[in-house]
């Protein structure tokens, strides 16, 4: 069928997409993963340090998703929390599956082999990242699936469960005119952009191990961090 996209939801992609660039780690800190020195311990506090400051771009952003403020504050809160982890991937991989200039994601990989992370979690974060980067995304793409994962209404303690499934319907829908619009010699792109919100599903549940791991090798984290994942 004759697919088009609306004005509104036009408007909706644009509010959305530049939400989605303006938030960025600065340059001063995602730098100083090229700079600094390779140990597990360096490397475990440079990547305490770019996801305290990924989840600060991320509530940022969210707070510029359309109808996300006029939720019940309590379930924007439940939303951040629940989804903070599976945004936080999305970001990284695509960031690593970017063409990055002078080696940057070769450096990011290492530190992240290199940061105490045991070898199970590797794996399956290693697939997502490349799972993602043969998607190769727009960014149209790569900031309403954000969206859509951030506006996933069943996460715990979420009470308003209706409020946020309308709004990620009216994120779906756009997606999926976007994908029709963007691949069109591909009708199951937009079947497998939502496969890859199962996969980070998996890997929320990988993390959450880790993060045990971590605690009972006495690793420490920044209060933010600690607030959003519930530790400490
Ligand atoms: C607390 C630390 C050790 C941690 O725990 N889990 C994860 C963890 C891990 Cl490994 C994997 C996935 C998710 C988490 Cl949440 C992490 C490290 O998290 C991140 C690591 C790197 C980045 C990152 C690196 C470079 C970047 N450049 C840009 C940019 O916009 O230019 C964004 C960006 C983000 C974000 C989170």
């Amino acid at each position: 069928e004759k697919v088009e996209i609306t004005k509104e939801q036009q408007a909706l992609v644009k509010s959305i997409v530049d939400a989605y660039n303006r938030h960025q780690i600065p340059q001063d800190v995602t730098k100083k993963l090229l700079q600094e020195q390779y140990s597990a311990e360096e490397n475990f506090l440079l990547l305490t340090e770019m996801a305290t400051n990924q989840v600060q771009v991320l509530v940022e952003f969210t707070k510029n998703i359309p109808g996300f403020l006029s939720l019940d504050r309590e379930d924007q809160i439940a939303l951040l929390k629940g989804s903070a982890v599976e945004a936080m991937f999305l970001r990284s991989a695509q960031v690593l599956s970017k063409r990055m200039p002078n080696g940057y994601k070769e450096v990011l990989k290492e530190r992240v082999r290199n940061s105490g992370m045991s070898e199970e979690f590797m794996t399956p974060m290693f697939n997502f990242y490349k799972s993602i980067d043969e998607l190769q995304m727009v960014q149209e793409e790569q900031a309403l699936l954000t969206a859509v994962t951030i506006l996933t209404p069943d996460r715990p303690y979420v009470k308003d469960y209706q409020a946020v499934e309308r709004l990620q319907e009216t994120m779906l829908v756009v997606l999926r005119k976007l994908c029709v619009l963007q691949h069109p010699q591909d009708p199951q792109y937009f079947a497998r952009l939502l496969g890859r919100l199962t996969e980070l599903r998996t890997l929320n549940h990988y993390h959450a191990e880790m993060l045990t791991s971590w605690r009972m090798n006495d690793q420490k984290f920044t209060p933010l961090l600690c607030e959003i994942w519930d530790v400490q």
